[in-house]
């Protein structure tokens, strides 16, 4: 198969009455996933720091069958994020995904404390804080969480030792939270994308980082953002009704290669 595929699979009006909270909606991955979930009827509440951003994804979302609407946060300000999923929450909550995230490349010796604690905020801390706040609304409707995490997560990646050890404990807490709710039914699940050309990624990686990414990757290609979303929507559907506490990678076969984890920046 030479020529990309389209990844849409999922019926019109599957998720119709629905409701979503996506951070990192406003740009790269969590766009697609918002605009995807509102495609199948989702109504979206989207979270970022900037609000241009999420206006674009509006935009984009116009005239789709769910709706998107926004509100601007840092994930990292705990009293902030909560009560923005009090709110989405008092609407009906049936999915929750943790998108916002990123890091810096460096080694281990490179990363102070701050920057160790400034990654450990962003890509745990805050998904720990945004999932707790979601339990009783997502218990209300047998809801889903989604965390998206990275590729390799779970053998280490060079120059990420902070992120990784973020992504862990997600997956980590995932797991756990998976057993701890499965009676109130609700699923927990991670995704872990290889490597994904989004502007979060061009902005931080040089050029070349990211074509070695991609050569790295046994089947040669980066995943699309529109892939990610897809997957998302699988989980958080009936279809994935029995799936939870999984890391579901896709990621060319990144994650069994000669693979990401050994490259740095
Ligand atoms: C293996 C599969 C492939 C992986 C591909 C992954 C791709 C992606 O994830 S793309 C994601 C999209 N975007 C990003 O990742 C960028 C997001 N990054 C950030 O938002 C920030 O870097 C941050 C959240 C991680 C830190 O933000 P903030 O707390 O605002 O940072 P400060 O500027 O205040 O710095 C805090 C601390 O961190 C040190 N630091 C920052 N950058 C670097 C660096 N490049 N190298 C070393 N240290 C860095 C900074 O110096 C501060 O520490 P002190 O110097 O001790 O004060
Ligand atoms: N791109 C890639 O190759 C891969 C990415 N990932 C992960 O996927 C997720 C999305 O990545 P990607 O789409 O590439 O990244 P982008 O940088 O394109 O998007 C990140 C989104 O998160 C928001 N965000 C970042 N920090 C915060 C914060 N503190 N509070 C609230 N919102 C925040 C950004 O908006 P704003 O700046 O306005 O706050 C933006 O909407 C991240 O967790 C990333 O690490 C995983 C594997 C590979």
């Amino acid at each position: 198969m030479t020529e990309p595929t389209n990844p849409e699979v999922l019926r019109d009006g599957l998720f119709g009455g629905a409701r979503a909270l996506v951070t990192g909606a406003g740009t790269g991955i969590g766009r697609a996933i918002s605009l995807r979930l509102c495609a199948l009827g989702m109504s979206v509440t989207g979270v970022a720091r900037r609000e241009a951003p999420l206006a674009d994804t509006a935009e984009l979302a116009a005239g789709l069958p769910g709706g998107f609407d926004f509100r601007t946060c840092n994930v990292r300000d705990t009293d902030a994020i909560e009560a923005i999923v009090a709110e989405a929450g008092e609407g009906g909550l049936d999915l929750l995904v943790n998108n916002a995230g990123g890091q810096f490349f460096a080694p281990a010796t490179g990363i102070s404390q701050k920057g160790w604690n400034s990654v450990i905020d962003l890509n745990l801390n805050a998904v720990f804080a945004v999932t707790k706040a979601a339990y009783p609304y997502l218990k209300a409707r047998k809801g889903a969480v989604v965390s998206i995490s990275l590729s390799g997560v779970d053998r280490g990646g060079m120059g990420l030792a902070h992120s990784i050890a973020a992504r862990a404990g997600v997956l980590g807490m995932t797991r756990t939270l998976a057993l701890e709710w499965a009676k109130d039914g609700i699923r927990l699940n991670c995704i872990g994308p290889g490597t994904v050309v989004t502007s979060g990624l061009a902005d931080e990686a040089a050029r070349q980082l990211l074509d070695n990414l991609v050569a790295a990757t046994p089947m040669g290609e980066p995943t699309p953002p529109e892939d990610v979303a897809e997957l998302v929507a699988f989980l958080a559907s009936s279809a994935g009704r029995l799936m939870t506490g999984q890391l579901i990678q896709i990621d060319g076969a990144a994650h069994l290669g000669a693979g990401l984890h050994m490259l740095s920046a």
